[in-house]
């Protein structure tokens, strides 16, 4: 058929997200969905579409054009993201901010040796806020930077909590302080730590026998998630993170505050409100799978992030129709 066929490695909350994504682009279509569990016990929410286990998607380099990565910042894509850049095109959401560059240069190496196209760091935050912190600071260099999320449930953060010693399962909640949102609303400019501007509650179900105060300690000192914020841990039934916590609502907004001319107040935002940051976020890399595959049809090979991926990639529409439509 002459739609992009994409497939998925790891079938989480982005996994689920990406498969419902595609059923409404006219111009791609889900072929596959890999897994390191077993794919006999995988039930996708769309039938039809071959669950295979992650250990033979060598044998698919050839059926997929492009491979959507919905493993976990924390410890999968460090590994699967440079180790299947050297097979397929790939897009995945790595945002371990701190660690990018490195990431950047892994995924960019492995990509070029096997002449695929690597889309890093696609989603929110990494994603859309950074195009919107980058247009902030090109059009008003006079200015100052802000990002607030939330409240709302951060998918990498919860993935982080999973990947500790002891924890069964966990949601992490990110809540933007009120006050450093009003002094920024009032164009004073302020500098604000990292620590002023956001708190963290986790909520963690144990596994029998963990040690509570062990697994409190690493989740608090944990660099680049937990360590620079004041967080709050809460240990909760399995039950309850069931019943209380399966929503996954998040949001937040960039802003620019910026002065031209004399003494021109310039304020530059972009915000969003999610019912559901998976299914959002999944939206977004389904985009970029689209650019993705039109990158490597042009001939390019290597990593790219957001900013080196021209808008008009991310359309179905040809460049004649959106000159005509949104121009
Ligand atoms: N840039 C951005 O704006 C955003 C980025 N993200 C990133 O997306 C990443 C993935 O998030 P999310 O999809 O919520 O992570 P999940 O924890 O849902 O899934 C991560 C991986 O864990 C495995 N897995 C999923 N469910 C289970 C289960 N029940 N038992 C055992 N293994 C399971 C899957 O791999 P397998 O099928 O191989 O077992 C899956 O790929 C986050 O770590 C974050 O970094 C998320 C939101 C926004
Ligand atoms: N990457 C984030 C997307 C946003 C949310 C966030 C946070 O709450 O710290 N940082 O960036 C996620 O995994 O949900």
């Amino acid at each position: 058929s002459s739609k992009i066929r994409i497939a998925i490695a790891g079938y989480g909350n982005l996994g689920r997200g990406v498969e419902s994504a595609l059923a409404c682009t006219p111009d791609m279509e889900l072929v596959a969905v890999f897994t390191r569990r077993d794919p006999a016990g995988l039930v996708l929410q769309s039938g039809g579409v071959p669950v295979h286990a992650m250990a033979r998607i060598e044998d698919f380099v050839d059926a997929v054009d492009v491979l959507i990565l919905c493993g976990g910042s924390k410890t999968d894509l460090p590994e699967q993201g440079p180790a299947l850049a050297a097979l397929f095109n790939t897009v995945d959401s790595f945002d371990t901010h701190a660690k990018v560059p490195e990431y950047f240069a892994a995924v960019d190496a492995a990509a070029r040796g096997g002449k695929r196209v690597a889309v890093i760091s696609v989603g929110w935050d990494p994603g859309l806020f950074s195009i919107n912190r980058l247009y902030g600071e090109a059009v008003l260099p006079d200015g100052a930077s802000y990002t607030f999320w939330g409240k709302g449930l951060s998918q990498g953060h919860s993935d982080a909590l999973r990947r500790v010693p002891g924890v069964q399962g966990a949601v992490q909640y990110t809540i933007p302080s009120q006050a450093a949102i009003e002094r920024v609303r009032s164009g004073s400019r302020p500098s604000l730590t990292t620590r002023e501007k956001h708190t963290r509650e986790c909520h963690v179900v144990l596994e029998a026998g963990a040690d509570p105060s062990a697994v409190e300690q690493a989740i608090l000192t944990m660099p680049d998630y937990f360590a620079d914020y004041d967080t709050k841990v809460n240990f909760i039934s399995a039950e309850a993170l069931r019943r209380d916590h399966a929503a996954m609502p998040h949001g937040g907004f960039v802003i620019r505050s910026g002065t031209t001319g004399v003494a021109s107040s310039q304020i530059m935002e972009f915000g969003l409100k999610l019912d559901s940051n998976p299914e959002f976020t999944s939206s977004v890399l389904v985009a970029y799978a689209r650019a993705a595959f039109r990158l490597g049809q042009q001939g390019e090979v290597g990593a790219r992030t957001v900013f080196d991926i021209a808008p008009g990639l991310l359309s179905p529409k040809s460049a004649a129709e959106l000159r005509k439509e949104l121009l």
